[in-house]
Order: C-alpha cells, then sequence, then structure tokens
C-alpha cells in the first residue's frame, strides 16, 4: 500500500488468523476541502538573502496560521527593513504571500481555500465555553500528569505511564470536567453547523461523523498541548520517528454510537505521533486494537503473536501511539462514545525519510528481516569455518 490514496474501509477490519492480518489497510487521510474561491498570490514581494541578525523576531503561536508560527519567526529576520517595524498582521501577510508561491498551483488552491472556510466558520460561530480555547493547565489536566511533564524525566513520565504492549502508552490526562466542557462545545458547534445548514468537512477521509477542532478556533491550543505535553512524551518514547521534532498537528473529535459512526476499520494514520484520549460518555464495546508499527513497503504484512494487544477506552484517559502502528476501533456497541485524537507531524522526519530504506529502529517487518539477514550470515561464517580441514603443523 502506498501512503496516497487507499480510503476505502479494510475488509474484516484486521482480523487475525495464524498471527497474519487479512486485508489491506487503509491510510487515514484529511478530507480535502469544500469548493470556494481562489486568490491568486501577489508579484514583487522578496525576502532579503542576508538575516537582520540584531533584530529579535515575534512570536506567532497564538495566531490562526496555515503554516507552521516557528516559519514565520524564522522568516521574520529575512524581511526587508522597511517591513521589521510593521505589525505582526502585516508581516504575516507578506510572508504568506511568499510561502504560497512555493508551493504547487494545485495544493495552493487547497491551502487558500481551506482558509476561507476557516475564516467563515470562525467569523460566524460562538464559542460556548470560551475558557477552553487557551490552554489551561489546571483545569485541563490531572496533577500527576501535570507534574510528570513539568520534572521531564523518563523516570517521571514512567510512573504516570504503562506500556501495556511494545510502544502503546496509556495514562490518566484529563479532568472529567474539561471532558464535560469539551463535549459540549462540540455538541454546540453541530447544533451550529445544522441550523445554519454549514457544510462541513469531517476530520478524515474513513469518518462520517466527527468534527475538526482546528477548523473552529481551537488550533492554537492544540498546538500548545502539542509542543508542551506531547512532544516531550515523545521525544522520550518515538524519538526513531521524529518524536523530539513535532511541528504541526491535526486535531478532531471522532464519534461513535447510534446515529453516529459505528467501528473504525483497519489503518495506520497520517501522523508521526497520535494521541486519543476519550472524552466519554457512557458506552460499551469501541475497543481499539493493534497489530504492530509498519513502515510503508510492510504495512499490509502479518503480525507477530506479540503484536496484537487490544485496549479498552476509559474516559479522560490517553493512548499514545506512532502513527504507523496499525489500529482500528471495534464497534461501540451502546451508548455514545467520543474521543479527542492529536495526529502529530515532524517536517524533518518526513524529508529525512525519502531518502531511507531500512526502518528496522520502528517497523517490526523491517526489523525481522534486518534480524533474518544477521542469522544467515552468521550462519554462513559458521558453516565455511567447519569446512575448513584441520592442518597439521609439520615439525623438523
Ligand atoms: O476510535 C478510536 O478510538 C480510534 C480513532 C483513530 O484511530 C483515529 O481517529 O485515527
Ligand atoms: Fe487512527
Amino acid at each position: 500500500m502506498s501512503s496516497g490514496d487507499r480510503r476505502e474501509a479494510a475488509p474484516a477490519a484486521g482480523e487475525v488468523k495464524n498471527g497474519v492480518v487479512s486485508g489491506d489497510l487503509s491510510q487515514r487521510q484529511i478530507q480535502s476541502e469544500p469548493a470556494s474561491g481562489v486568490v491568486a498570490p501577489s508579484q514583487n514581494q522578496r525576502l532579503r538573502l542576508n538575516p537582520s541578525k540584531d533584530h529579535k523576531p515575534e512570536s506567532y503561536d497564538d495566531m490562526q496560521l496555515d503554516f507552521s508560527p516557528s516559519i514565520f519567526s524564522s522568516l521574520e529576520r529575512y524581511l526587508p527593513p522597511p517591513m521589521l517595524g510593521v505589525n505582526r498582521e502585516e508581516k504575516v501577510k507578506f510572508m504568506r504571500e511568499i510561502l504560497m508561491k512555493y508551493l504547487p498551483q494545485g495544493e495552493r488552491t487547497r491551502v487558500q481555500r481551506h482558509r476561507d472556510y476557516r475564516q467563515k466558520i470562525i467569523t460566524n460561530y460562538q464559542p460556548l465555553h470560551r475558557e477552553l480555547y487557551n490552554l489551561h493547565i489546571g483545569n485541563f489536566f490531572v496533577p500527576p500528569f501535570v507534574k510528570a511533564i513539568q520534572d521531564n524525566t523518563e523516570e517521571s513520565f514512567r510512573s504516570i505511564i504503562s506500556e501495556p504492549s511494545p510502544g502503546v502508552f496509556t495514562f490518566e490526562m484529563l479532568q472529567p470536567r474539561f471532558c464535560e466542557l469539551l463535549l459540549a462545545e462540540v455538541e454546540n458547534f453541530e447544533k451550529w453547523v445544522n441550523e445554519a445548514k454549514f457544510r462541513i468537512m469531517r476530520p478524515n477521509t474513513m469518518n462520517k461523523y466527527g468534527a475538526v477542532l482546528d477548523d473552529f478556533g481551537l488550533e492554537t491550543m492544540l498546538d500548545k498541548l502539542m509542543e508542551t505535553y506531547i512532544r516531550p512524551l515523545s521525544k522520550v518514547f518515538f524519538a526513531e520517528v521524529g518524536g523530539s521534532t513535532l511541528d504541526s498537528h491535526h486535531g478532531f473529535v471522532v464519534e461513535y454510537g447510534k446515529d453516529r459512526d459505528v467501528d473504525l476499520g483497519f489503518h495506520v494514520d497520517d501522523s508521526e505521533v497520535t494521541l486519543n484520549v476519550c472524552l466519554g460518555k457512557q458506552f460499551t464495546g469501541g475497543e481499539l486494537f493493534f497489530r504492530g508499527t509498519r513502515c510503508e513497503k510492510h504495512v499490509n504484512t502479518g503480525s507477530q503473536t506479540e503484536e496484537i494487544f487490544d485496549y479498552s477506552h476509559v474516559p479522560g484517559r490517553a493512548v499514545l501511539h506512532r502513527g504507523r502502528h496499525r489500529h482500528g476501533a471495534r464497534a461501540t456497541t451502546s451508548g455514545h462514545r467520543v474521543n479527542l485524537l492529536l495526529w502529530c507531524r515532524s517536517s524533518v522526519f518526513r524529508e529525512m525519510k525519502r531518502y531511507q530504506k531500512d526502518f528496522s529502529s520502528w517497523c517490526g517487518e523491517c526489523f525481522r528481516e534486518k534480524k533474518e539477514r544477521q542469522r544467515l550470515s552468521i550462519a554462513a561464517t559458521k558453516s565455511v569455518k567447519n569446512s575448513v580441514l584441520p592442518m597439521h603443523t609439520r615439525t623438523i
């Protein structure tokens, strides 16, 4: 399977027979955008060849941007001198138009349409709980989680985290009150969508329900959550897949139950690291099933017995795993289940991956093949040694 456009749900949801996962699996991708206008990038905008070394760039972390805020901070030193003193909005406009010129036409159109789409929502939707839109540690997270992150050592992380299967980490994360508020905010957003007859984009190609949190104003909060909480954990547990360089995210909720999605087919995520937290409400079923981590080349290979693992969601509790860790969700058989998903990505890792073939540090099948090559080469060396006839030394 390529990372491209395989969107159909996998047959039999990754059923395992003799340790082999049946059926191809899908890569969940972000939904393509609804139609709207196109804006042509303007001409004549140039950056300087050499940066203004003494200039201290601003922070763009709190702005709604379609490129990572850190790119704007880095580019700012290259602005022509008259631009250095203008306000942030003007600088962003200037730098954004330059960045857009580097995108191919189709991508440029897509980015612009998505920006227009978000703008339309943000100017019309009235948030219900404004306190959700700024990361508030004390109100959002349970105290042991906050303490572990503040201590920032592998030991402190391990004290609150369990790893029930290799590469699947689970821990208590969200306060019940925060879960309630976020559920109410999502409900309020959906109510507005229905009343305004607004056509929204679903979180990705495999869900008919759910909503993209980034699209209605929660992007900045989720970016902080990734930078301050998920990146330190990923740096320790997922360093080999860009865990320390996560620099963008896709944040959304998925919803299951009556009149919602029922289950989720076997797939890999379009992320390096995925955070999946259950928000509630009451439900039965909906277990996550995992079947080992694979690179693109090996995504449809069988699973080893030790890679088979099922996890039952508990409200407030988080699961953290590699995006390439194959998984799916079983049917939610009663009630209503809503989960918060944060797909975290690293652009540096994605760039480096293009020049590599051996992913044995994280792909179970690359690892197995490597071990097999080593075994064969040791066996070959031994058989050469054994075939050499013992030699006698002639003496006088
Ligand atoms: O329903 C779940 O908990 C799984 C969701 C998931 O894997 C995803 O959205 O990528
Ligand atoms: Fe997923």
